[in-house]
């Protein structure tokens, strides 16, 4: 699909083809249908990073809490959103070892116990020995620093998923 294409789009397609660009937050989607036509797929990011950027720090924390576990129990379940089965399994997280994954649970559970939100990166960036390892880390910084960290990682994983849904290489 062409920006042209996303463009046209009535609002009820819109949100439902690009809804979850942002995990389980369609409100941004259909906010920002408000700011078309979008010269290019580069505008219609911008526009989510703005609306996300403009959101106070308890938006930005229910952006996060929209995210489900890495290894966690809705990939157990297999509850996880198309989208998010996806990044999960090509970065290996349905595939650790017993030590691995007691490792990764007690991680995010401490991670969440100091934050009040799951610890989010973009899983098609980092292999499963990478992801551990900045979670341990991440683990020591202060609040608003993981908030904005999350916050980046979100756009991220956003970018990769509208650049899956819209053709990148025109402009209107
Ligand atoms: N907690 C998370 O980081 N979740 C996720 N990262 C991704 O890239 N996909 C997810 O589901």
């Amino acid at each position: 699909m062409d920006i042209a294409t996303v463009n046209a789009l009535p609002y009820e397609d819109f949100v439902d083809i690009l809804g979850n660009v942002v995990e389980k937050c369609p409100i941004i989607t259909a906010a920002v249908w408000s700011g078309r036509p979008f010269l290019s797929l580069a505008v219609l990011e911008a526009a989510i990073s703005e609306f996300i950027d403009a959101l106070p720090e308890s938006g930005k924390e229910g952006i996060l809490r929209c995210h489900p576990d890495l290894a966690g129990r809705d990939l157990q379940s297999g509850s996880l959103t198309r989208e998010s089965h996806e990044e999960q399994a090509g970065s290996g997280m349905g595939a650790l070892n017993s030590g691995e994954a007691s490792r990764m649970a007690r991680l995010n559970q401490e991670y969440k116990e100091r934050f009040g939100f799951p610890f989010v990166i973009c899983a098609r960036m980092h292999d499963k020995e990478n992801i551990l390892r900045q979670l341990s880390a991440r683990c020591q910084n202060e609040r608003a620093v993981e908030r904005a960290r999350g916050i980046e990682e979100v756009k991220k994983i956003c970018h990769l998923r509208l650049q899956s849904l819209v053709l990148t290489d025109n402009k209107l």
